[in-house]
């Protein structure tokens, strides 16, 4: 790791990269990626070096739903490609937007963005079990139409919609870890682990695709942990982590030892598929070494990685 710069790993959530549920089109995605590289690119010019991951959760449900609307024409796509096509068209944006960011500073830094492959167990529960939602909100009614009709499994998502789900076990291993390191040892600034990586299996002496869509908190917290950075930051819609969400005794964090977090979590105060996984990335991201996790917005990430916003899990 380059000595005169901190590495630090950002999460940047699929939700966070729409500007409005109601527009989702590229030039909307591509400006709000561009507003995460405006904050980025102010944090290599303090003198850190983020390693950038990002979620596909509701690009990859808008190819899945084009592929499927296309299908009397055109075969149909398994969610591993269409997870790859999320991680290409984003990573594309923010290698894109991060180098016109760090140019118009001044500031000559090398961006990669990786295709990147993250082992899942075949046996693992999840598969018979979906919990990732993907694609856009709906209305209840909305969504068990496309329950009967499609035969989609669906969800309330954290009091804001109905989504599908998706199944999304766990990362296991990062196929390009030593890949990530290698370019972020150089100085390079690195997007990894889009969507949370493609997912595969091992089978024999090959890696073979698999059908989900990993948690990119979850890839983030083992991607942090292989390369030994010391901070976590989990970028996501809202500016700290609350108890009694989205009720009239809502209550906004600033900090929360592990054991605090373990115990709000073991409550069920954190959204299942939403807050939940974040948390327990971080808790995980603290079990394997790391020294700090933050879970905030990305207009906070700065005051939040100075101390003065967003919430910290710490030991
Ligand atoms: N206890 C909680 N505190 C704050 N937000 C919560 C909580 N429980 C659920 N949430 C919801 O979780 C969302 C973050 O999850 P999600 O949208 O899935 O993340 P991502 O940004 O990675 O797509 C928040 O925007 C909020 O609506
Ligand atoms: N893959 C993933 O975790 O995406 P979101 O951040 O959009 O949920």
């Amino acid at each position: 790791m380059s000595s005169s710069t901190r590495a630090i790993v950002i999460a940047v959530g699929g939700n966070a990269l729409i500007k409005d549920p109601k527009r989702i089109s590229v030039g909307d995605q591509a400006e709000a990626v561009r507003e995460a590289c405006e904050r980025i690119a102010s944090l290599v010019e303090e003198g850190y070096t983020p390693i950038i991951t990002h979620g596909n959760g509701p690009q990859v449900g808008f190819l899945l739903r084009r592929a499927e609307l296309a299908q009397a024409d055109l075969p149909p796509l398994p969610l591993d490609v269409l997870g790859a096509d999320t991680q290409g068209a984003t990573g594309y944006l923010f290698s894109r937007s991060l180098r016109n960011c760090l140019a118009r500073r001044g500031i000559h830094r090398e961006v990669a963005a990786v295709v990147t492959q993250t082992v899942v167990d075949p046996q693992d529960p999840a598969f018979a079990s979906p919990s990732k939602p993907v694609g856009s909100f709906m209305t209840e009614a909305e969504a068990r139409a496309h329950q009967e009709r499609d035969g989609w499994e669906v969800r309330e998502d954290a009091g804001r919609g109905w989504r599908r789900v998706v199944p999304s076990p766990s990362p296991v291993e990062i196929i390009e870890r030593d890949v990530v390191k290698t370019l972020v040892d150089s100085g390079s600034l690195v997007i990894a682990c889009g969507g949370g990586g493609i997912p595969v299996r091992r089978q024999d002496d090959e890696l073979v695709g698999v059908e989900a869509v990993i948690d990119k908190d979850l890839a983030s917290a083992l991607l942090a942990s292989c390369l030994g950075v010391k901070d976590l930051v989990i970028c996501t819609a809202v500016d700290q982590v609350c108890l009694s969400f989205n009720t009239p005794d809502q209550r906004a964090l600033d900090t929360m030892t592990v054991e605090e977090a373990a115990s709000y979590l073991a409550d069920g105060q954190f959204g299942a598929g939403s807050m939940a996984p974040k948390i327990e990335s971080a808790l995980s991201f603290l079990a394997e070494g790391g020294e700090r996790a933050i879970i905030t917005s990305l207009e906070a990430l700065q005051d939040a990685l100075e101390g003065n916003a967003g919430t910290r899990i710490t030991h």
